[in-house]
């Protein structure tokens, strides 16, 4: 590899991966966007054409009723499969089920299954209908019942299929892909990386390892989890004896390189926020990624709260007859609707004083000690508006691009422990973190995508509780208007006027616009003063 390209690498994965990426999509931008239209154009005939065909096919093959007009999912036993990595067998107790109790089920939770393979396999409504590895199992079942992802994803991933999970923040998709996938791979104990989790932020990644580190152990596993910002040195060593990785990609890649990954083995390739990963920052790593893992009986896992087109086709090529799980109805971009959500539009000088008066109303009286998080768009505006609430005596952490890996994991260990009740950040933490009793997520600033804005809401409002997001939007973001009035309607939550003056057309995205890192600001202007997360 050239000296340059090497450098590049390194300190990619030393600094913060993202920054790395915005600059690249940029330059790219410009001259993929035409090339993608016409594409797009030829992709949307052929797609048309597809589907046309395969409802027709689908409509031959259904020998039940299905749940709904857009699923293939009907509910009969599974009882043969021609997949020769097929383990599952349905519980007894799961197959004397009336179909009536499957029906309600679907119908309550809006489940959605597209199986090109038409299994139809059940879901797993509660923990005695399915039959982990003892000690997993009885982890596990803590929960009082598996969540509707879970529940839905899991006889399909242990029938040996890809899934690409879909469903709302804070619903429990890590354990609906790492619960299987761990499961699996005891059965075989040869040497070597079997799992592979792979997710964009180091945060998230640290998190994804605490969560499966509780399976790992009790397994007798290892689990090693790889991100930049700290030494390679013990990575490199516990890279040696591991049998399950969560990285993200530029320390994934950058081990890689020097020879110290070997993903031959790979039973299980997860991709977590994996609208996110496909996004051109970092769709060239997963390739290389996903061509160093290819070994033929490899599962590939997708799951994300977040949905769009622009991915989809990209998603397919990575796998094999993917089964598409969906909660909730996430062709549409929508939000967790147990939060409240509020939207001002605002002059953008009037910000700061606004944001006073919010973590007056939000964290006052009883509500003192209150979690609230904070979202701005730019380090160099976290950083800014930091030193404003601490000049006005308030105790606050955070978490962006311009911090050590250390400072960023010491911030959010003292937000999730309430060592501290204000935490800034970017969107770093937008995806993804599990931070427990978030009461409210404040967006001082929108950020890129309406997507993303569902997933930093999403921070709050998690397993099944309440949450408040308060919104400040300005005319800088109109472009974004139409996406967010259909994501709050969709949510049942009141549209204000001054929003709907600038208009509901939804612009459409390309897939490179697609992000956390994307926005259509004058670019123009000193370009290399512009910094991102
Ligand atoms: N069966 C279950 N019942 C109740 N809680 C659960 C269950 N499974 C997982 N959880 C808990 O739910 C919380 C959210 O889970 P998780 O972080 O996996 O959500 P997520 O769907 O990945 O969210 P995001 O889209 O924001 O990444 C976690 O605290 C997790 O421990």
């Amino acid at each position: 590899m050239a000296s340059e390209e090497l450098k590049d690498k390194k300190r990619k994965s030393s600094s913060n991966e993202e920054d790395l990426e915005i600059k690249k999509k940029l330059k790219k931008d410009k001259k993929d966007k035409k090339d993608k239209k016409d594409k797009k154009d030829k992709k949307d005939k052929k797609e048309k054409k597809d589907k046309k065909e395969k409802k027709s096919k689908d409509k031959s093959e259904e020998t039940q009723t299905p749940v709904d007009s857009n699923s293939s999912t009907t509910n009969s036993i599974s009882t043969s499969s021609s997949s020769s990595s097929d383990q599952y067998a349905e519980s007894s107790e799961l197959s004397s089920l009336p179909q009536s109790d499957i029906d309600q089920f679907f119908k309550e939770n809006d489940v959605t299954v597209e199986d090109p393979k038409s299994k139809n396999l059940r879901p797993i409504l509660s923990f005695n209908q399915v039959q982990f590895d003892s000690k997993i199992q009885s982890e596990i079942s803590k929960f009082p019942k598996p969540t509707p992802i879970q529940s839905v994803s899991w006889p399909y991933l242990l029938n040996g299929r890809d899934v690409i999970g879909v469903a709302e923040t804070g619903s429990g998709k890590t354990f609906a892909f790492g619960v299987p996938a761990i499961n699996n791979i005891l059965e075989h104990k040869s040497k070597g990386i079997k799992v592979l989790a792979v997710s964009p932020t180091r945060e998230l990644a640290s998190q994804i390892y605490d969560n499966l580190k509780k399976l790992t152990d009790l397994s007798g596993l290892n689990i090693v989890c790889l991100y930049g910002g700290v030494p390679k040195e013990q990575q490199r060593k516990d890279l040696k004896k591991a049998d399950v990785v969560i990285a993200t990609p530029g320390r994934l890649i950058d081990l890689m390189n020097e020879g110290c990954v070997d993903l031959s083995k790979v039973q299980y390739l997860t991709l977590d926020e994996a609208d996110r990963m496909l996004e051109k920052g970092f769709e060239e790593d997963i390739k290389n990624i996903m061509r160093q893992s290819a070994n033929p009986s490899r599962q590939t896992l997708m799951f994300t709260a977040t949905w769009p087109k622009e991915v989809r086709e990209i998603a397919q090529a990575f796998m094999n007859e993917p089964v598409k799980v969906s909660i909730g109805n996430r062709d549409e971009l929508s939000a967790n609707k147990r939060i409240t959500q509020i939207v001002e539009v605002v002059d953008n000088f009037g910000k700061e004083q606004k944001l006073l008066s919010l973590l007056k109303k939000y964290q006052s009286g009883e509500k003192a000690q209150d979690k609230v998080l904070i979202f701005a768009l730019y380090k160099k505006e976290a950083a800014r508006i930091e030193r404003l609430l601490q000049n006005k005596g308030f105790k606050v952490s955070s978490i962006h691009g311009d911090l050590s890996q250390q400072q960023r994991t010491q911030s959010l260990e003292d937000f999730k422990k309430s060592k501290t009740s204000l935490l800034l950040a970017t969107d770093v933490a937008a995806r993804g973190l599990d931070i427990p009793n978030v009461k409210t997520v404040i967006n001082l600033t929108f950020p890129l995508t309406v997507e993303d804005y569902v997933h930093r809401i999403g921070r709050t409002g998690r397993a099944g509780q309440y949450g408040t997001a308060h919104t400040l939007f300005t005319e800088q973001e109109k472009h974004l208007s139409g996406a967010l009035i259909n994501v709050l309607k969709g949510a049942n939550q009141p549209v204000p006027d001054e929003l709907l003056k600038f208009g509901t057309h939804t612009k459409k995205k390309e897939h490179g616009a697609y992000g956390a890192f994307f926005k259509d600001v004058d670019m123009t202007k000193k370009p290399k003063k512009i910094t991102f997360d």
